[in-house]
């Protein structure tokens, strides 16, 4: 069956699904073939293997139809919010969250989370990651990746080697040589959102999915390997906004199961809590993905990108400074709650989030206030209830850890937070100031960020904080927030156009000229000055991707 007579995008979700349920895996040879882009990376024949693209077909071929409508479904619900709409907990899947239900069984290595590494999938970062002390390192094509085709491929590459016991790498500026050590942290992997498309792979002229071509290769790989060796397919979910995106990663999961020889369940994933539709649809989600699901996790930037985006088109939510947005205050700190009370009442790891801060080089005394802050953050998400946490580099693990070994066990799933906050909680605003500093430091961030993202680097240090996708979208949207409303700032002034690019020419002429400025500092201004708020700052840079 071509992927031409599946149902129109625009057919609904239940027919859409019902195509895809009936679709047998034996059909796929009947089915277009994935077509992928040459890369001349050593590997890659172990990778863009025929039966691979197959499968990246076939899933293609049964969803993507189905991804799209979602996606359409986001902007239309988008609408409604621009109309004065708020979020709210669904009527018609009220019984899901008044009945009593639980996830399915968490895998042996699966069950101490207390602290989880993330990082960009390069071989070096991967075998630091691996040896940090981690419990779990978290491999992303996420925020942290810059979606450069060989960079993608080369991260497949590196993956499918660290299963077969081949992943290595000498520095070549220091010779240094690096080799997994004997007790790895548990991998994951992030694939990208179903936002974006990766068009190095089409079926009949069209692009596949960024995060099923992701997944795919991942899986079939390495799920059987990782399996014989104790552990298993494990995956993070990130941006979803909706059950109905749950329920489609469900799907894609039954199916690869099907398609890898694995029963059902085989498949474990934690999905990242990091938008504010999504944050009232948590038992949602959870049930959906019943079946796969062994947690939820606090993604609090791209949740703080989410609310601007979601709600920041009204002039009576205007956001602070990005650093007034903190865990401990407001919708962030309510969500936090309520996505600890969610995932204990269901049996469901509730993990803590990324400080942004990182170690500061060549100054103790700011190194040790950041890892103060990093502590801090810490023992709130322990304290609270959380099951375990993120960081963002192999410095802050003993940190993490220190906090979250206060847990009488490996986790602390029967705990329930004495309060659960409720709907006007969930979207109460930060308090604090916008200041021409703040506004300064958005234009710098994104400028760099952004230049670094069509650079190939997904993750940055800027200023000494961890900068990624998720951190790069707030600078950009809360500066578009305030243009639109010349929000007033601190200091009596209103943000106008005539200031916004004052302040962009002023920062542009202190920045170091590195690589891809000028067409950062472009993109950034059209982001910024544009009348509609663009969904995600990677679509129109991917564009631009080489
Ligand atoms: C919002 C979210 O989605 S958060 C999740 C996505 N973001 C991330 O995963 C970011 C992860 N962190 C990073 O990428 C990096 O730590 C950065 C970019 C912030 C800083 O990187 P660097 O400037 O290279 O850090 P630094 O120079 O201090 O690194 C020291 C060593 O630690 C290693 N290291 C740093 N961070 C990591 C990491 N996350 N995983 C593994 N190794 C790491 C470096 O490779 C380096 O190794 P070496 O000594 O063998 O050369
Ligand atoms: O993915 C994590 C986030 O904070 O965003
Ligand atoms: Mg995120």
């Amino acid at each position: 069956m071509a992927a031409a007579h599946l149902p129109r995008p625009d057919a609904g979700h239940d027919a859409l699904r019902d195509h895809a349920r009936s679709a047998r895996v034996s059909e796929v040879l009947d089915r277009p073939r994935a077509v992928a882009a040459p890369s001349a990376l050593a590997g890659v024949a172990e990778i863009l293997t025929e039966d691979a693209l197959a499968f990246v077909a076939d899933l293609h071929g049964r969803f993507d139809a189905r991804r799209r409508a979602l996606l359409a479904a986001r902007t239309e619900r988008q609408t409604r919010f621009d109309a004065g709409e708020l979020p709210d907990f669904r009527a018609d899947t009220a019984h899901i969250r008044d009945s009593e239900w639980t996830i399915g069984a968490i895998p042996a290595d699966l069950q101490d989370r207390r602290v989880e590494i993330t990082g960009p999938t390069n071989a070096k970062m991967i075998i630091n990651a691996l040896n940090s002390g981690a419990r779990v390192f978290m491999a992303d094509f996420e925020d942290a990746t810059s979606p450069v085709w060989d960079e993608l491929v080369r991260g497949q590459v590196n993956l499918r080697a660290y299963w077969r016991g081949e992943l290595g790498f000498t520095d070549p500026a220091s010779g240094k040589a690096y080799a997994v050590g004997k007790t790895p942290a548990v991998l994951m992997v992030r694939p990208r959102g179903w936002h974006l498309d990766e068009r190095h792979v089409t079926v009949d002229g069209a692009p596949v999915s960024g995060g099923l071509f992701d997944f795919a290769l991942y899986a079939f790989h390495n799920a059987k390997v990782a399996l014989a060796k104790g552990s298993g397919p494990y995956f993070y979910l990130p941006k979803l906004e909706s059950m109905e995106e749950a329920a489609l990663w469900s799907d894609v999961f039954a199916t690869a199961e099907e398609w890898l020889g694995l029963a059902r369940g085989t498949i474990k994933a934690t999905v990242l809590i990091e938008t504010l539709p999504a944050a009232f649809e948590m038992d949602e989600i959870l049930y959906a993905l019943r079946d796969n699901i062994v947690g939820l996790n606090c993604g609090r930037w791209d949740y703080i990108f989410s609310y601007i985006k979601r709600l920041g088109r009204s002039p009576d939510r205007l956001t602070p400074d990005r650093a007034c947005m903190t865990m401990d205050k407001a919708f962030l700190a309510a969500y936090s709650l309520r996505l600890i009370d969610t995932c204990h009442r269901r049996g469901a790891f509730a993990m803590g989030g990324m400080s942004a801060f990182i170690p500061v080089k060549g100054d103790e005394a700011a190194n040790r206030a950041a890892m103060d802050k990093v502590r801090a953050d810490k023992l709130r998400e322990v304290t609270n209830g959380h099951d375990g946490t993120w960081v963002a580099h192999p410095a802050l693990v003993p940190i993490a850890l220190e906090a979250f070994e206060q847990m009488e066990g490996p986790n602390q799933l029967t705990r329930r937070p004495d309060h659960v906050p409720g709907r006007d909680a969930m979207l109460a605003l930060h308090d604090g100031p916008r200041t021409e500093a703040g506004a300064r430091e958005n234009i710098r961030v994104g400028v760099q960020y952004i230049a670094a993202w069509l650079s190939g680097k997904g993750a940055v240090p800027l200023y000494n904080l961890m900068e990624d996708a998720a951190t790069a979208e707030i600078c950009r949207t809360q500066l578009w927030q305030w243009l639109k409303y010349e929000a007033p700032l601190d200091d009596g002034r209103d943000f106008t156009h005539d200031l916004f690019e004052d302040w962009l020419a002023d920062e542009l002429g202190k920045l170091e000229d590195i690589l891809n400025l000028r067409p950062a500092a472009r993109l950034l201004h059209e982001l910024v000055t544009a009348k509609e708020l663009e969904e995600f700052l990677t679509l129109p840079a991917y564009e631009m991707l080489y």
